[in-house]
């Protein structure tokens, strides 16, 4: 699990608390809520927050549609007499994350595939 904290400008937090209030960072009330003092960025963060936050809700739903359905294949096969996996499946899903988002495709894949399935 990632614990570190990142600041906005993609530094390591200082675990005792202590980056702010020596210019290096934003302080003000903006800052606390989008990291920027500058109040064009600010509002422009916060209209762009709607939609990720949006985007967010959908992925969320998305992924529990889909793990309820892998759950129903997998018991409609198994009450069928079937198997509870089909790997070359698995397979053809993996390589199709893979190919669309590289590396973090096939571990975003593999975290599809446990929720619908279960851990192998
Ligand atoms: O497509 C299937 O046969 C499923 O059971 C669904 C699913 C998936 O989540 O996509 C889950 C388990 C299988 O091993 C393969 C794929």
């Amino acid at each position: 699990m990632m614990t570190d904290v990142v600041e906005s400008s993609g530094g390591l937090a200082r675990p005792d608390g202590a980056n702010g209030a020596d210019g290096a960072n934003p302080t003000g009330a903006a800052a606390a809520r989008t990291g920027t003092d500058d109040s064009a960025a600010a509002e422009r963060i916060t209209a762009i927050r709607e939609r990720i936050d949006e985007i967010d809700r959908t992925v969320i739903a998305l992924w529990q549609e889909r793990a309820a359905l892998s759950q129903e294949v997998g018991a409609t096969r198994m009450a069928s007499g079937g198997t509870r996996l089909v790997l070359s499946r698995e397979r053809e899903i993996l390589e199709r994350f893979r190919q669309a988002l590289g590396a973090d495709g096939t571990q975003l894949a593999l975290l599809l595939l446990r929720a619908g399935r279960g851990p192998l």
